[in-house]
């Protein structure tokens, strides 16, 4: 039987305020919620490569005394059978529906990492792999950035400008596309965007035309093509790579001119530089702006995010 608990976007999120506020707190306190998770158990699938999403899931479950397994399913597992109905004469062993329902069997959470392939825009933003999960999985299942969004690195975003902003005004954050070699997913910047509207703050995006992100995720945000003008009285420079969501996961510009520089930065209100990771040096941002930024602030904040998400799924399925 399928859970409802999950932990896949900001709609699982009911007060993002006190979650932020518990997440400060295990931070402070980070053995204090050891009992939390004891005797259980969360599976980590990673369809992708990752460092930081891998470890501070890890250590996040060790925080709530609950055990991982880890599968790299590129390398570890069989190949899996994506499509219903296949006839599996080629070269996937198993069906994913099977590998899922199987692998909730030895968990009490089940997290995956499933990237959007870039190639059709409908079927990522079906989110065929999470919804699939969602489907087949006995047990809650976490995201750990799927095709369109990633939640855990949004919700460490939130507990870190609410660390670094200043006290009584409002902040300005801005989310700037930068240039990059490859064509990378929308995820990262469509979860950061719901996230902050859903926060107290203001909110722009600037990229080049042709590089809007999806209206349902946009609606109500300003969108400035100027980088400089949006870059003005900004207090958080948030810099993210996409490819093309209208000409789906095309790279029209790789401009280096979109490049963050401290020049850029010295046209805000002395902003802080973050960035999900990894990143691009002398690429996406310079090593100036890299070395000066909150970057690994945002990383740290990664695991006591994992903990409160994790505790919060594990206290629906104890109801
Ligand atoms: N999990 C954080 C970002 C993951 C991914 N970045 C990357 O694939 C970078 C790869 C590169 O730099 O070639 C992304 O943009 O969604
Ligand atoms: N920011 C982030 O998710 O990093 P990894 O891809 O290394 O997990």
């Amino acid at each position: 039987m399928s859970s409802t608990a999950k932990f896949t976007n900001i709609t699982d999120v009911n007060n993002l305020n006190a979650w932020i506020e518990e997440a400060r707190y295990l931070k402070r306190n980070p053995h204090i919620f050891k009992k939390v998770g004891a005797g259980k158990c969360i599976g980590l699938v990673f369809f992708n490569p990752s460092l930081r999403t891998r470890m501070s899931s890890q250590r996040a479950a060790q925080l709530l005394g609950m055990d991982t397994i880890v599968l790299n399913v590129g390398s570890d597992g069989w190949n899996l059978e994506m499509s219903d109905g296949a006839v599996m004469d080629q070269g996937a062993q198993e069906h994913i529906k099977d590998a899922i329902q199987v692998m909730s069997q030895y968990c009490d959470l089940l997290a995956v990492r499933a990237f959007a392939d870039l190639k059709n825009r409908e079927e990522d933003y079906s989110e065929r792999i999470l919804n699939d999960f969602i489907k087949y999985s006995d047990v809650p299942v976490i995201s750990l950035e799927s095709a369109t969004g990633h939640p855990l690195q949004a919700f460490a975003d939130m507990i870190t400008i609410e660390e670094q902003r200043a006290e009584g005004r409002r902040p300005k954050v801005v989310l700037t596309w930068a240039p990059h070699p490859r064509a990378l997913p929308q995820a990262v910047a469509n979860s950061f965007v719901e996230w902050v509207k859903a926060s107290d703050a203001d909110l722009v995006i600037t990229n080049p035309e042709g590089y809007d992100l999806a209206k349902e995720v946009t609606e109500g945000v300003k969108v400035e093509y100027d980088q400089d003008k949006a870059f003005a009285d900004a207090d958080f420079i948030y810099a993210k790579n996409w490819s093309s969501y209208e000409e789906y996961g095309k790279i029209l510009s790789t401009d280096s001119a979109w490049q963050v520089t401290s020049e850029k930065m010295a046209l805000t209100n002395n902003a802080k530089f973050m960035h999900c990771l990894p990143i691009r040096r002398n690429v996406v941002a310079s090593d100036e702006v890299i070395d000066n930024s909150i970057v690994i602030k945002q990383a740290e904040n990664r695991l006591f995010a994992a903990a409160v998400a994790f505790k919060k799924v594990l206290e629906q399925i104890e109801k």
